[in-house]
């Protein structure tokens, strides 16, 4: 599998920070010049205007990063404004030398939004027509509040500090992670800033690629600082402690694991998939299942389902066939999907005793349990080696015996509970899909809250499947079907409001290789 770059705790990126400091002469002072520099690089083009940038600066070493931001700023000849509601930094952190650095330059430091909107109307440039009576609006906001050291939940006073950032800055440019958000988990505490970008520092933290994390850092990008993971990665993974291991755990944006098609080939050589699904009234997902599975390039796509269905399922495709029983499917050892629409009666019964037999579950990429072959597996616990299993969040604490709000709070610790539980690639969906695996687990921070939509997953377990069926392993498929998912969702949302799984099921057979 290729390395992607890694996605480290807050408390791991510390330690890797205190590594870096030991081996370049015991200070960690260059990084954050280093951060600083990166960050108004990465920025320049918003920060070339003339109305005045104001830095929001917190105590610790993310306010730091602010003050040596604003002295560049301010050197460069910018007006810049720095407003420090929770007080100046304590004497002894980095943040003290570039606040100092910042003052010397001239800089000022506001502690009270009154004085901020003083200072910030005089600075106005004269075509500013401002009244007194007027919201006051930032047009850019660089915010240094709280990074990877928020520590507990935000107070009142930090509550509306946030606030005041969201409602009153026309663009936000966060500083390593959006104050407010935990870096660990992307929960808000309970609020965070909603910026327009944020650059990050050292190495992606999960908070910024799941939950919540997503949707508040805007655009994301980031900057090693040239500090080496290497290193705190292996004392990582010899640790003996209990908690879970930050070794291999990657943010990949790619899907460029599709597989190729190569001259003089046929459809048998693009795999077979098994759709067992869809009964009463769920027909669709079964139809979504399959479609999703022949856009996405197997050579034949079966669906197993109530015969009631196949009129309708022919007229979305008629390229699929039906498959006349359960022993058929598991004999003709198709890549297999089984769940989606398939119920909770006796039938669904029967057919998920049939394929959870250890008979059948003995050879590599077995397909893909969603929805209700889920549901039946959290009463029957058992593990599922060679299996992916794609739950969402109430799935997800059905399987593990704990609440969905539970999942929600860490993500993360829930997706890797579920890989040690069930021993299959675990794809925890949702906005930040997580994929967790035997060699670690990887982020998607792709998609849009247009893809909350029905029949979503029905489309990835059959995408997850189709990739299986040309040969990808059961890891590289989930990761490479969740990233394609999420990238056709988005492009489609620059022009839908929602995204509909047919629509999906459309655009796959459009993606270029
Ligand atoms: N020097 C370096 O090596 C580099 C640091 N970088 C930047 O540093 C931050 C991490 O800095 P750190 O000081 O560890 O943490 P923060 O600045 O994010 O926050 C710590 C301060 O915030 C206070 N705090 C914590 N929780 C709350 C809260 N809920 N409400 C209000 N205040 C809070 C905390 O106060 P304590 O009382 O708990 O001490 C601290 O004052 C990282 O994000 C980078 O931006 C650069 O990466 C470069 C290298
Ligand atoms: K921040």
């Amino acid at each position: 599998m290729a390395t992607y770059p890694a996605v480290l705790s807050a408390k791991t990126v510390r330690e890797a920070e205190q590594l870096w400091a030991l081996t370049h002469g015991g200070s960690t002072w260059p990084l954050m010049v280093s951060a600083a520099t990166s960050f108004v690089h990465r920025y320049q083009a918003a920060f070339n205007i003339r109305q005045p940038i104001l830095v929001v600066a917190g105590q610790g070493n993310n306010g730091g990063d602010g003050y040596y931001i604003a002295k560049l700023l301010q050197q460069a000849g910018k007006p810049v404004l720095v407003f420090a509601p929770f007080g100046l930094p304590k004497q002894g952190l980095d943040a003290a030398q570039a606040m100092h650095e910042y003052l010397a330059e001239g800089g000022k430091i506001y502690a009270t939004q009154a004085e901020l909107t003083q200072a910030f109307v005089g600075l106005q440039t004269l075509s500013y027509q401002f009244s007194p009576t007027a919201k006051i609006t930032y047009p850019v906001v660089i915010d240094a509040l709280l990074g990877s050291g928020l520590a507990r939940p935000l107070s009142q006073a930090g509550i509306d500090i946030i606030n005041f950032i969201n409602s009153n800055a026309q663009q936000v440019y966060a500083v390593d992670v959006p104050s407010g958000l935990d870096a660990d988990t992307g929960q808000p505490m309970p609020v965070c800033v909603k910026a327009t970008a944020t650059h990050s520092f050292i190495a992606y933290k999960p908070g910024l690629l799941t939950a919540n994390g997503p949707a508040n850092c805007g655009e994301l990008s980031l900057d090693s600082l040239g500090v080496e993971t290497d290193v705190v990665l292996a004392t990582d993974d010899k640790a003996s402690s209990a908690a879970p291991k930050t070794s291999r755990w990657q943010y990949d944006p790619s899907f460029t694991r599709l597989p190729c098609r190569f001259g003089n080939t046929h459809k048998s050589c693009h795999g077979n998939v098994s759709v067992i699904a869809g009964i009463g009234n769920m027909a669709g997902a079964a139809i979504i299942a399959s479609r999703a599975a022949l856009h996405a390039g197997a050579g034949r796509v079966y669906l197993q389902c109530d015969p009631s269905h196949f009129a309708a399922s022919l007229a979305q495709s008629p390229e699929i066939m039906f498959a006349d029983n359960i022993h058929s499917v598991l004999a003709s050892k198709a890549v297999l999907v089984v769940g989606p629409g398939l119920g909770r009666s006796e039938h669904a019964r029967r057919v998920m005793t049939s394929i959870l037999d250890p008979m059948h579950c003995n050879r590599q990429g077995l397909g893909v349990l969603d929805a209700d072959a889920l549901r039946y597996l959290a009463k029957h616990q058992q593990t599922v080696a060679n299996w992916v299993i794609t739950p969402h969040e109430a799935e997800a604490a059905d399987l593990l015996g704990i609440s969905a709000a539970e999942v929600t709070a860490n993500r993360l610790v829930a997706a890797l509970a579920l890989y040690e539980k069930y021993q299959a690639v675990v794809v925890l969906k949702g906005a930040g899909t997580i994929v967790a695996h035997q060699a670690g687990v990887n982020f998607c921070h792709a998609g849009t809250p247009a893809m909350a939509t029905p029949g979503m997953g029905d489309c990835l377990a059959g995408m997850i499947a189709a990739l299986i069926a040309q040969g990808l392993s059961a890891v590289d498929a989930a990761i490479t079907a969740v990233n394609w998912h999420a990238s056709v969702g988005y492009q489609l949302a620059q022009t839908q409001r929602v995204v509909l799984a047919s629509d999906i099921c459309q655009q796959l057979k459009l993606t270029p290789l």
